[in-house]
């Protein structure tokens, strides 16, 4: 396919996107389906137009003044290609495949069209709904937040200390451009190609031999924050796919026992194989069992346990834009009461002066400090840690300065530390003192 077929193709999508809430990968999958033609390659590229014009959505719109999907796309070419109205122009040349050519007034938004006067919600790409609740976490920065939400993401990889040393794979991954991350020890970056595509990790020999892992840098300091030490009890309570449970195994050098659980076992699935792969050996997998508690003989018995919770995911929005669009009030009243829930069923498990971490990749204050305060409220026996210890038991004390102005915990953003959305907290049992 041709560049500028690619374009048509990723209109097309944007279109049947926009009459529904159906995640965009499934919309380009069967979009695949439907026109076997299309090669990887092409499909790759489609969809990278298409997240590209979901990142800058409401932008985009404004500055065409129209949000149809065409609109949309025109004005994602700018926003977050940087392609000239020139540019733009040779896409849309009306020929073979290609979309319709520019009209002399989308050439002349292309042209002249800025988001002077833009709200908020335009400026930062998030729905209108969000405004306020974005605004209470951020004050006067919710547009910058956002539209720093609404960029493309780096690759992030966790280096499996396991196995190799950052150097070490670092080295093996040269030919990627594989840089350390500014945060985490164990963090590298390969930044995406200039069509929003990243490298093919899966066939890369550092990954296939488990020297490292893709893990957001937030993700690998929310892991890192944990605290956790060689010898550690730890139950990770809502373990998905095991991201965290494989940087908490790296970080207790395999030594003490994690308890991988998730009450959707069909997350867990993936975690076999990545454990295997890492070439760790001190998690136990507690897969749920019907309505048996498969938990019971760790009542009391955990230095940690972590709840990366159930949350809208507002902080994941670089790599998952539709996301936020397909986001409703609803989803986020549920997420809060899952999170109640389980910050709930942890208490049992904590012995004395253990902690519970409570982490989402959320931005919201609902989500986050207010789930905290209202946990605290309830649970006298706990106590929350300062940033500054938290940042201490995590090895990482220059990470004090992202504690929450908001009250307890840690907060990161791409705005604030270059990393998806995270929010930390951890609770301890007992005073601190
Ligand atoms: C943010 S994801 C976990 C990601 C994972 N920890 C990682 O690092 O890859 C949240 C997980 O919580 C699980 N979950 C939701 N409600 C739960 C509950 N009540 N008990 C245990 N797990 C739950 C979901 O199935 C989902 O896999």
């Amino acid at each position: 396919m041709t560049p500028a077929a690619q374009v048509s193709a990723a209109i097309e999508i944007l279109e049947k996107l926009a009459d529904n809430r159906r995640p965009a990968g499934d919309v380009i999958k069967e979009w695949g389906l439907s026109h076997r033609f299309a090669g990887s390659k092409d499909r790759a590229a489609i969809s990278s137009l298409v997240f590209d014009a979901l990142r800058k959505r409401a932008s985009s719109a404004f500055v065409m003044g129209e949000n149809s999907a065409r609109a949309v796309m025109i004005g994602a070419l700018r926003e977050a290609r940087g392609l000239s109205p020139e540019g733009v122009g040779l896409l849309f040349s009306g020929e073979g495949h290609a979309p319709a050519p520019l009209t002399l007034q989308e050439r002349e938004r292309l042209e002249q069209g800025t988001l002077d006067g833009a709200p908020a919600h335009v400026r930062g790409d998030y729905p209108e709904w969000l405004g306020e609740k974005l605004e209470a976490a951020f004050g006067s920065e919710a547009a910058a937040e956002g539209a720093a939400l609404s960029a493309r993401a780096p690759v992030d990889l966790r280096v499996n200390i396991i196995k190799a040393s950052r150097d070490q794979a670092m080295a093996k991954l040269a030919h990627l451009g594989a840089a350390p991350t500014p945060l985490s020890p164990f963090g590298l970056r390969i930044l995406p190609g200039a069509d929003g595509r990243g490298p093919a990790l899966a066939a890369e020999t550092a990954f296939i031999k488990g020297l490292v892992e893709t893990q957001d840098e937030g993700s690998q300091l929310a892991a890192l924050l944990c605290g956790a030490e060689p010898g550690a009890q730890i139950l990770d309570l809502c373990a998905g796919g095991g991201g965290k449970t494989l940087a908490l195994a790296a970080q207790t050098h395999n030594r003490g026992q994690i308890y991988a659980f998730d009450d959707d076992g069909r997350r867990l699935a993936p975690i076999h194989e990545r454990l295997e792969r890492a070439g760790v050996r001190n998690v136990q997998v507690r897969a749920p069992r019907g309505k048996a508690d498969v938990l019971t003989d760790l009542e009391g018995r955990c230095d940690i346990v972590l709840i990366d919770a159930p949350c809208t995911g507002t902080g994941t929005w670089r790599r998952h834009p539709d996301a936020k669009w397909r986001l409703a009030p609803g989803a986020l009243e549920q997420r809060q009461q899952d999170q109640r829930e389980l910050l709930d069923q942890a208490v049992r498990f904590v012995k004395p002066k253990g902690r519970i971490v409570y982490v989402t990749c959320s931005l919201l204050r609902e989500e986050n400090e207010d789930q905290i305060s209202a946990f605290l409220g309830a649970h006298p026996a706990f106590s929350a840690l300062p940033a500054s210890d938290v940042a201490e038991k995590g090895g990482l004390p220059e990470l004090a300065r992202f504690a929450s102005p908001h009250g307890v915990g840690l907060r990161f953003s791409p705005l604030t530390s270059g990393t998806d959305g995270f929010f930390v907290a951890a609770l301890q049992k007992g005073d601190v003192v």
